[in-house]
């Protein structure tokens, strides 16, 4: 990151130039016809050293980019001085400037290989050994409750980055899940969310797992307090707390003014930002349900990516290519939304996990030298598991006004191979299909052909596809714990390149907080109609609205 706005690299110009003058010639039809190599010029596969099943295939042929346009990307990667940036970030410099802190999510996952010199990061190894130490004694049954039974239940209670991470990871790899121990997630303050969690849990058998970094995140520490309470009324003895509650925090001091005990606290660090915090003790609930040693390979995974992304140069590295494909469309091409599209049911909380990960990150507006920007920066990320998609909104996607690039991933295997496989066939056979149609479309002419001479121009217009809507397709073998860790690993690597080349700071979130702080300041008001001050007429007036109808 050089510190200047992105608008005023040399690159960047040179990319608007390139594309006020060649984007009428950038048709996909032509550019595939124009070159029968395309998609092996424009594909990369990374695969692990360290694993021969973690293979990633990007086939980034489909995108509306030729070979100038793609090296002038890669010089502004260069111009930015993103080598330099993501060098930084792994030596642990404090490059989240705003709140002085290092970024070393790469720290957790970290099997000996950087060498990284910051306060906490050479507890991670004493952390992994507890969180073994206690999924195998929760999984293995000598992890008792109050009146002597093992657990049957986890209830993680968090939000936002210490909710997202655990629920997408156990659901993606529920393959590997021990079966008899359900997880449940309670993340909403709306009381409807821990109260249909309770009533599916035994309390002899339920083991709450309160995740907070900050641990002062009032939806948590509430619904966690609920829990307590909840707990106590069937349990009486506090001292029962100890065999049914967990910590995963940064704060101790908080954890133990909430009464748990400190054995019972899994720490992590203020390094960790908390959409990159499955890594951490965050992740205690993926290792209860997979176990530790799949939790070990989804860190691995994980690993490998980062070395890819530290060492390989950026032609050839996959969140640096999909990251300046999304710049291209982001900022030149002026599309507002990026759409993930998972085709492996597993994978159905992906997309909802990266758009914290990648709106939370990128959803900037002021350079890190506290400039405004005068380009656009983090797009809107949302997406849905294949093919319910298709049933949904692609429709928008193939016919209508919005350019809208996608990412489609699948694994080539499934985890259910049932009836022979033919599930997955034809799952994988819309997956092929559906890039195919974006980008090649069906012409006037091809649909006239098809609907015969008679048919009215109403209805060919109709049917009319333009195409040359620009996708990557991501193929892996299977969705193992290792697969996953590398996959998210890409795409957290893709926001930083993002973010190093707008020039932001990825890694606060000051956008939330207002509105945690006027629900505060609302929340003493809600009693009686005369403490309503100080605001809107609509606000007044949806308030006043409440205190009329409302029952308690
Ligand atoms: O883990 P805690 O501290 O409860 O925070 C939970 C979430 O809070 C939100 O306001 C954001 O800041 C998220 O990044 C964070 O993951």
């Amino acid at each position: 990151m050089s510190g200047k706005l992105a608008s005023e690299y040399v690159s960047w110009k040179i990319l608007q130039k390139m594309y006020d003058s060649e984007r009428p010639k950038l048709v996909l039809r032509h550019l595939f016809g124009e070159d029968p190599d395309r998609f092996s010029k424009l594909s990369r596969e990374y695969s692990s050293s360290a694993d021969p099943d973690v293979a990633i295939l990007l086939d980034y042929s489909k995108n509306l980019v030729t070979q100038p346009i793609l090296d002038t990307l890669f010089a502004l990667a260069r111009e930015a001085q993103v080598e330099d940036f993501r060098d930084k970030m792994f030596a642990g410099e404090h490059i989240n400037n705003t709140e002085d802190r290092a970024v070393l999510h790469v720290a957790l996952r970290n099997f000996g290989e950087f060498k990284i010199s910051e306060k906490g990061v050479d507890e991670v190894p004493d952390v992994l050994a507890h969180m073994k130490e206690f999924t195998e004694a929760v999984r293995g049954g000598e992890w008792k409750g109050y009146t002597g039974k093992t657990m049957t239940d986890i209830v993680n209670i968090g939000i936002g980055g210490s909710d997202l991470g655990p629920v997408m990871v156990t659901e993606a790899l529920k393959p590997y899940a021990k079966r008899d121990l359900h997880a449940h997630f309670v993340s909403n303050i709306d009381g409807t969310h821990i109260a249909e969690t309770l009533r599916q849990c035994n309390p002899e058998r339920t083991l709450f797992i309160v995740a907070s970094k900050t641990f002062t995140t009032q939806e948590t520490i509430t619904n966690a307090e609920t829990a307590r309470d909840w707990f106590l009324s069937f349990a009486k003895d506090k001292a029962h707390v100890a065999k049914h509650f967990v910590a995963l925090s940064t704060n101790t001091k908080a954890v133990k003014a909430f009464g748990i005990d400190e054995d019972n606290m899994f720490q992590f660090w203020d390094w960790v930002g908390g959409r990159y915090s499955v890594w951490s003790a965050i992740g205690l609930s993926v290792a209860l349900v997979i176990g530790y040693n799949r939790f070990e390979e989804f860190l691995k995974g994980a690993h490998g990516m980062d070395k890819h992304f530290k060492q390989t140069p950026l032609e050839e590295n996959l969140p640096v290519i999909l990251a300046l494909l999304g710049i291209w469309y982001n900022d030149f091409y002026g599309a507002q939304t990026y759409a993930l599209l998972p085709y492996d049911q597993y994978m159905h909380k992906f997309p909802d996990y990266f758009q914290q990960g990648d709106m939370e990150s990128n959803g900037k507006s002021f350079t890190k030298n506290g400039e405004r920007v005068n380009y656009q920066t983090g797009p809107i990320i949302w997406g849905a598991a294949g093919t319910n998609g298709q049933h949904s909104f692609y429709q928008l996607l193939h016919q209508g006004t919005k350019l809208i690039p996608a990412d489609f991933l699948a694994p080539t295997t499934t985890h259910n191979p049932i009836s022979g496989s033919k599930h997955h066939r034809i799952l994988l056979s819309n997956f092929f299909a559906q890039p195919e149609a974006l980008a090649f479309g069906k012409s006037e002419y091809e649909v006239r052909r098809e609907l015969g001479s008679s048919a009215s121009d109403v209805l060919v217009k109709s049917k009319v596809f333009e195409g040359n809507r620009p996708s990557n397709s991501i193929m892996f073998p299977l969705l193992t714990p290792a697969t996953l860790g590398a996959l998210i690993a890409m795409y957290e690597h893709k926001i930083f390149v993002q973010g190093a080349i707008w020039g932001i700071n990825s890694f606060d979130q000051m956008g939330v907080e207002l509105g945690k702080v006027l629900a505060k300041n609302i929340l003493g008001q809600l009693d009686k109609p005369q403490d309503v001050t100080g605001h809107d007429s609509s606000t007044t007036g949806l308030i006043h609205y409440y205190q009329k109808y409302r029952k308690e």
